[in-house]
């Protein structure tokens, strides 16, 4: 039997780099195929139920990481399950290595999270991705894009929720008010593009030229956001006193930034904790506020080790970067 042993862990799904980038050495991002909707409605297709979902994620993936915070800030814990991946090979994907969490899938014992693919579509052939949420009723995929989970877990399961965590409690407070839904969109819009994508557009370009195309801009639009930051209305949070998507979707990049990108990726013009006082700072505040309010959501979901070790073997290296030390300074 000639079936390819498992590579060592190559966290982050791109260590096959020639396979991910274009004919011009651009990263080519994967498509999510899967966009169904979980809806509060009990009628619905995917209605929210306890029990019924878990989410697929592993601690390196940026866009797993987003809709792990959100998991969390809502307290939806309890509603819907987790299950961490924590190895990646190149031929078959994500899959339980065993070393940091179990060794096989805890729903139907599989060791590939290509294997739950297959089961919904045995003529898969896009890539296999994470974050991936599953209804365990339906045994399908719902959905593989992390800006349409967060949506959900936002607002599908507040009936299941106490009502201090629901978004229409919330009002201006929550995480999409509607008086800012417009200025959010915007800045999402241009901070995909340019950081939270632009980090991987430098990081896995195969020519200068690629490489060079997303590193300027990503500087560009950082500063950009360091300006942003000092604008009246626009503090401690990008948007002002409450934490919204915004702050979500910038998160999981900058907190990857200095321990990861700026070495492993080659985005090195500048540091966010050197060259960029207030993004620091707005990190900070997120990453180690442990109150009640945000449940430690950003701490808890951030796992520097897993992101240091995936993004080394995701760029075919083999030594992980010593610093800097400490992964984050405190506040
Ligand atoms: N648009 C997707 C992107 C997800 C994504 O790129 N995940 C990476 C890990 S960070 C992955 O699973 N890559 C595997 C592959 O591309 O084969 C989302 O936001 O959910």
């Amino acid at each position: 039997m000639t079936q390819s042993k498992p590579t060592q862990s190559t966290a982050l799904g791109t260590s096959s780099r020639d396979k991910y980038t274009d004919k011009d050495g651009q990263y080519r991002p994967p498509v999510s195929k899967f966009r169904d909707i979980i809806s509060p409605d009990p009628s619905a297709p995917f209605p929210a139920e306890k029990d019924r979902y878990a989410l697929y994620i592993h601690y390196g993936c940026p866009w797993a990481h987003r809709t792990n915070i959100v998991r969390s800030l809502k307290g939806l814990e309890d509603v819907i399950q987790l299950i961490v991946l924590d190895a990646f090979d190149p031929a078959k994907s994500w899959y339980f290595s065993g070393k940091l969490g179990p060794d096989k899938d805890p729903l139907y014992g599989v060791k590939y999270l290509r294997d739950l693919y297959m089961r919904v579509d045995p003529e898969y052939q896009g890539r296999v991705t994470v974050p991936t949420l599953w209804d365990k009723k339906k045994e399908t995929i719902v959905n593989n894009e992390s800006s349409e989970i967060i949506r959900m877990f936002n607002t599908a399961f507040d009936a299941l929720l106490p009502e201090e965590k629901r978004e229409s409690t919330k009002a201006s407070a929550g995480l999409l008010p509607p008086h800012l839904q417009a200025d959010i969109e915007e800045m999402n819009e241009w901070v995909y593009k340019n950081i939270n994508a632009g980090v991987y557009g430098a990081g896995f370009a195969s020519t200068q030229q690629a490489y060079e195309e997303h590193v300027f801009p990503l500087f560009k639009s950082l500063d950009r956001l360091e300006e942003h930051l000092s604008q009246p209305g626009h503090s401690p949070y990008l948007f002002g006193e409450h934490i919204t998507e915004a702050d979500i979707r910038l998160f999981p990049t900058l907190v990857r930034f200095d321990t990861a990108y700026y070495t492993l990726f080659k985005v090195n013009l500048k540091m966010i904790r050197h060259d960029y006082p207030k993004l620091h700072e707005w990190l900070r505040r997120l990453y180690w506020d442990e109150s009640e309010k945000t449940n430690g959501a950003f701490k808890n979901t951030t796992r520097f080790e897993e992101i240091k070790s995936g993004y080394t073997l995701a760029t075919r290296q083999e030594i992980v970067p010593a610093g800097p030390i400490p992964d984050i300074l405190p506040l």
